[in-house]
């Protein structure tokens, strides 16, 4: 198994334009690439504005759809390991926030459909998910040359149970497409994401869209990389960006080994 892998997060601008976030997605990924990047995370809806009147509208049912064949094509072009980020999937009458991963044959190798979805009633924010989407029920992790990965989209952040669940199951590293917002995102990302770290003992890929204020759900931005001691190793900041740090699994079994909390649990 090796030891280090180099990871990336492209944050890219979502538009109303699915074509134009597919293209600039394909765009950010390839320079992720030429950075050095195996595994490569987008953010939560990376193909469409976050709001519930316009998922429906582009949804995909698996293997069908222009998002599903990019990301596909993507990872084996590219010989990565993909994490698309998620999209709105349709399977019968219903419809899932789901993540799609690709191997570097352009092969699904997980689905991770988001478990706990955004319902909250905030004063300056209601936001009620459950209105278009059921809840995902299986906890997904996919195996890689590099260990383990899990999966967990944004709100799901705040639920530790899932985590420790995806760690009981193997994962080293968690991904986690996202798109926190301007009231939730200041206050609680970067303590949420450093968290799930520091009690799993795990690298946390926090995948962010860019800020846009002419979007309907303005994102924060600020996507992570943290370290299984919690360290912020990269931090993106509101714009388009990539991030990319190599993972030292070595390290994180080091830290495992001498801080072992995860045993005791
Ligand atoms: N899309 C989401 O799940 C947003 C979660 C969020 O903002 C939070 O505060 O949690």
């Amino acid at each position: 198994m090796a030891s280090k892998v180099c990871a990336a997060i492209c944050q890219l601008r979502v538009t109303a334009d699915k074509k134009a976030n597919l293209a600039r997605a394909g765009e950010l990924i390839r320079l992720a690439r030429d950075q050095g990047a195996e595994l490569v995370v987008l953010s939560e809806m990376f193909v469409c504005p976050y709001a519930n009147h316009l998922f429906p509208l582009y949804a995909e049912s698996f293997p069908a759809g222009e998002a599903l064949s990019f990301l596909s094509s993507v990872a084996r072009e590219e010989r990565i390991y993909l994490v698309g980020g998620s999209l709105p999937e349709k399977e019968g009458d219903y419809l899932y926030n789901t993540s799609f991963v690709f191997d570097p044959e352009g092969k699904l190798i997980a689905r991770y459909r988001k478990i706990h979805l955004f319902d909250v009633d905030l004063p300056h924010l209601r936001y009620r998910e459950s209105e278009v989407f059921q809840p995902g029920k299986e906890v997904v992790v996919f195996p890689t040359p590099w260990g383990k990965v899990g999966l967990a989209i944004c709100f799901d952040l705040r639920f530790p149970s899932l985590f420790r669940e995806m760690v009981r199951r193997g994962a080293k590293i968690i991904a986690v497409p996202a798109a926190y917002n301007l009231i939730t995102g200041p206050a609680h990302w970067e303590l949420l994401v450093r968290s799930r770290a520091l009690d799993n003992q795990a690298y946390l890929l926090g995948a962010a869209p860019a800020r846009d204020y002419s979007a309907p759900y303005v994102a924060f931005g600020h996507s992570l990389i943290v370290s299984p001691w919690a360290e912020v190793l990269a931090r993106a900041g509101a714009g388009e960006e990539v991030l990319t740090v190599t993972l030292d699994l070595d390290y994180l079994e080091r830290v495992r080994r001498e801080l072992p909390v995860l045993i005791k649990d």
